[in-house]
């Protein structure tokens, strides 16, 4: 089929062709006898469109056209009409046909080429000769689509054109082919089909090397995994060996400890049995030293008395032993000098007392950190949430036990936090406990700063136990570190409460601020390098921003460590609301302990003492000690802190730009 007989089906069978009404007027008219001169192609048209209006005769007349070639008779006129009406949709549906024969012989044509050259842009014609087939006779086919219940001009009458072209452009191609094109094709299919096996081979192959990759995988995988294992097994075991290590040395040295400081006795008292800390030899013999000092103080005191009599006594000489002045002066000076002398050793002997004492104490905690271990259920170097592999038992606070870990994941130390429900607890109070902890997650998660402590983890371990995983400190706490050392010098005071206040600055800065209202010696721990670190959120309370500067309601009223809270966390007639001043007086009494050795109000009372007393109400005026002698702009910072009235108190910022807190060049 040539081009030229396509283009002509093409244009003849184009519905949109203008010129297409008047040759059809011009068919009927001579079919009618008229002459196509006399006959405008708007009048034919008019005539055409008010056909259906028409009245008709009978059905035999319509089969029988007139011959008449009278213009003026009615009859005649309509019986013309209603032919050419016929003749028309005839010559319509001839038209229609041609059309279709046309595009599926465009489309053949197109197929033909694209089978033969392969050429993208042919294939792009048979889509587009299919698209216009669709829009020119869209009403047909819609009202085909709508007879099916489907939309007439939807994709499916698109792929169905393209089908029905493509199976006429195959018909074609079967009747058309020539006895040339047919060898061309074999060997077009034959090269395809090759192609076809060299490509079923090559998917083969490659499923092959899938499969083989796939097994290879797996067994990298298992062998990660064994590996794995093995580290862990390896690790643990290491980390366990230097735990029993550590634990022999700490019960060793407890045991000396304990020989040289003092030991823990049992008093029973009939039914009663009760625990009493007996002293050990080094403070035994420093005590009776020291009694022995004041033994002897005491002699030259009276042998001096005795002197002083013998030379009063002179001026009767009635006394026998009565000593002549210079005599006297001497005697004097040599129990003088004695007497000083025993005050020195004295002094050393009590600094020596002290530090057995501090030594003690660190004693008695150890003891009950051993003690604590080995009453811990958690003690058999577990490994928890198969990551954290339990070390010994650091401390045991109120409701938790914390133990040194190894996180195997991260490969690094970590502190264990567990937190134990008491079984006995009522299902309220069980609730009440894990509701606090989550609060404290929740507040402590989220903070991310060099003076706080990280809160890694949290996780379930059974029913009433939960672990949270936090950074490890490997420094003591400050509260250990007072308890070593109860004074300590105004330069390390103040980088310590510099680093306090930087951490508050930080939970004073969020959109969400934070009240610590914990803040005590205890909740300070130090990293290996010396880093000072907020820590326990389990107290903390969040303002919300809309509370502006009135402070939040204090609910927990009762809670926390009264030496460390100011005043208005004490108010009885109303629910106190506080603020961020509260963490500021808790920094001022840290910071006045860590340079006094004491705690500025209450510092020997009980909790419930300071509480019976209202120590802290009466809490006005803070007093420093003479020695020992610290700056006065130390002074003046803590007398801010501790400002009674909570109004009158600076904030967090505004504290923190105190110069005193700044290392700033100036
Ligand atoms: N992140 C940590 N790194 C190292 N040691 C820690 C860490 N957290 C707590 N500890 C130590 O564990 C011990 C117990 O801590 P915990 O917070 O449970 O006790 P507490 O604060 O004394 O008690 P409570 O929480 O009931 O007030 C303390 O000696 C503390 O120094």
């Amino acid at each position: 089929m040539s081009d030229e007989v396509l283009m002509h089906l093409s244009s003849n069978s184009n519905p949109s062709d203008s010129n297409l009404p008047i040759k059809i007027a011009k068919l009927e008219a001579r079919m009618a006898g008229k002459a196509t001169s006399s006959t405008p192609v708007q009048s034919t048209s008019s005539t055409w469109q008010s056909s259906s209006s028409v009245k008709f005769g009978r059905p035999e007349e319509l089969s029988e056209p007139s011959t008449s070639s009278d213009s003026d008779n009615d009859n005649g006129e309509e019986f013309l009409i209603q032919a050419n009406t016929q003749k028309r949709q005839r010559t319509q549906e001839d038209e229609s046909k041609a059309c279709q024969l046309s595009e599926a012989c465009c489309c053949c044509f197109h197929i033909f080429i694209f089978l033969m050259t392969g050429t993208t842009d042919v294939k792009v014609k048979i889509a587009e000769t299919a698209e216009v087939r669709l829009t020119t006779d869209g009403s047909s086919k819609s009202k085909q689509g709508r007879g099916r219940g489907r939309s007439g001009t939807g994709r499916g009458v698109d792929q169905r054109t393209m089908i029905h072209c493509v199976f006429l452009a195959v018909q074609h191609l079967q009747s058309t082919s020539s006895v040339e094109e047919t060898p061309l094709l074999r060997d077009k299919v034959a090269s395809l089909e090759e192609e076809l096996n060299k490509s079923r081979q090559e998917s083969i192959r490659q499923q092959q090397l899938c499969c083989q990759l796939e097994k290879e995988l797996k067994d990298l995988k298992e062998h990660d995994r064994q590996m794995k294992m093995k580290r862990i097994k390896v690790l643990s075991d290491l980390l366990i060996a230097v735990s029993k290590a550590e634990r022999q040395e700490a019960r060793i040295k407890t045991q000396q400890e304990s020989m040289r400081l003092g030991n823990v006795g049992v008093i029973r008292a009939g039914t009663i049995v009760s625990e009493t800390w007996e002293d050990g030899q080094a403070l035994k013999d420093i005590n009776s030293h020291l009694r022995f000092l004041l033994e002897t103080k005491e002699a030259i005191e009276r042998h001096r008395k005795t002197l002083r009599k013998r030379q009063s006594d002179k001026g009767d000489g009635s006394d026998e032993l009565v000593i002549s002045e210079e005599d006297f002066l001497i005697q004097d000076e040599i129990c003088k000098s004695r007497l000083a002398s025993i005050k020195r050793e004295e002094e050393s002997s009590m600094r020596e007392r002290d530090r057995y004492e501090v030594e003690k104490g660190r004693l008695i905690r150890e003891m009950k950190r051993i003690r604590d271990e080995d009453g811990s259920r958690f003690n058999s170097f577990q490994i928890l949430n198969n990551r954290y592999a339990l070390m010994n038992l650091l401390g045991k606070g109120g409701f938790s036990e914390v133990y040194k870990a190894f996180d195997l994941v991260d490969y690094r130390y970590v502190a264990c936090k567990l937190h134990g429900l008491n079984p006995q607890w009522s299902e309220e109070k069980k609730k009440s406990y894990i509701r606090h902890a989550t609060r404290e997650y929740d507040i402590h998660k989220t903070l991310v700063h060099p003076h706080i402590v990280r809160l890694w983890d949290i996780f379930e371990i059974d029913h009433d136990t939960f672990c949270t995983v936090l950074e490890y400190c490997n420094g003591k706490d400050l509260d250990a570190v007072l308890k070593a050392t109860p004074i300590l010098p105004e330069r390390e005071a103040r980088i310590i409460i510099v680093q306090i206040f930087q951490g508050l600055v930080y939970l004073n800065k969020r959109p969400q601020k934070i009240i610590h209202y914990d803040l005590k010696p205890g909740n300070v721990l130090f990293d290996e390098v010396g880093i000072a670190k907020l820590t326990d959120f389990g107290l903390s309370k969040i303002v919300e921003d809309d509370v502006g500067s009135q402070g939040v309601e204090l609910t927990s009223q009762g809670a926390g460590t009264y030496w460390y809270l100011p005043p208005e966390c004490f108010e009885c007639s109303k629910t106190p609301l506080i603020s961020s001043k509260v963490d500021v007086w808790s920094a001022g009494v840290i910071l006045y302990q860590m340079l006094f050795g004491k705690r500025p109000f209450g510092h020997d009372q009980s909790q419930e003492r300071i509480l019976r007393e209202a120590t802290i109400v009466n809490a006005r005026k803070v007093e420093f000690p003479s020695r020992p002698a610290v700056s006065n702009e130390v002074k003046e910072l803590i007398r801010r802190c501790l400002t009674y009235n909570q109004v009158e108190r600076p904030d967090v910022l505004t504290l923190a730009q105190d110069p005193y807190l700044s290392y700033a060049k100036k």
